[in-house]
């Protein structure tokens, strides 16, 4: 369970407040209007956004400050690759921050790579790979990482709507394999449809909990309707 508890984050006149807690093995979709807070809301889970009050906590526990040692992988818009990396090293980062990779690990990010369809494409850099590689090289990290939960800030917003569908089920699948807890910012209601169990709507200053996505989309509060031109 990934909890909120009474938190609120203060950014000069924006305020975003969340109590609620996320099942383990859910898969959320993250929607609401353009400046409503959904960025913000992944930032303050995954430690790069200070909160003004309340605490995010894992199973129980409250997550540690540092980014990097809370429980989670996290994927942006740009999908975070080093441009001057290779495929491999950008995925080896997963593992290992110095690069210093034993050869167990070296076959690792071999097989993550096959795993995302990328067989031979380890010494390419990200400048010689279509936008549909790039995601396919962050989701091999991701593969690695291992983490139990998954932050996705529309890393798939640039992609046409085939190849986005196509990177959405190799989501669906990792997240079978791996069982991790899903959050997604998206802009396209589409995509929590075809992945996301439940959606968290953000508007208004305030992440609201959890609702069924057939729920919500069968009966859409006015904020969402609107935001969805109906
Ligand atoms: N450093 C900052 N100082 C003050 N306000 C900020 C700062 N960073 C972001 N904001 C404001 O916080 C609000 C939430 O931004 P955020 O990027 O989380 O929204 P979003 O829902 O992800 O938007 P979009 O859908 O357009 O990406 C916005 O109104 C933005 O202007």
């Amino acid at each position: 369970m990934l909890t909120l508890e009474n938190t609120r984050i203060d950014l000069g006149d924006f305020q975003l407040a969340a109590n609620f807690g996320i099942p383990k093995d859910a898969r959320i979709a993250v929607l609401g209007p353009s400046g409503a807070g959904k960025s913000t809301l992944l930032a303050a889970i995954a430690g790069f956004q200070p909160m003004a009050q309340g605490q995010v906590l894992w199973q129980g526990d409250a997550m540690p400050p540092t980014p990097a040692a809370r429980p989670i992988s996290m994927v942006f818009q740009d999908n975070n690759l080093f441009p001057h990396l290779t495929v491999t090293q950008n995925v080896g980062l997963g593992l290992r921050p110095d690069l210093k990779l034993s050869p167990d690990e070296k076959t690792r990010v071999e097989q993550a790579l096959a795993r995302v369809g990328l067989t031979g494409m380890g010494d390419r850099k990200p400048a010689q790979l279509s936008g549909g590689q790039i995601a396919r090289v962050a989701l091999a990290r991701v593969l690695l990482r291992d983490r139990p939960l998954l932050l996705l800030d529309e890393p798939f917003g640039a992609l046409g709507p085939a190849l986005k569908a196509e990177m959405l089920a190799l989501v669906a699948e990792l997240l079978d394999e791996t069982g991790a807890t899903l959050l997604m910012v998206s802009h396209d209601p589409q995509d929590a449809r075809e992945i996301c169990d439940q959606v968290v709507l953000v508007a208004e200053g305030t992440a609201q909990a959890p609702v069924a996505t057939g729920e919500i989309f069968a009966n859409p509060p006015v904020v969402l309707r609107e935001y969805l031109g109906g």
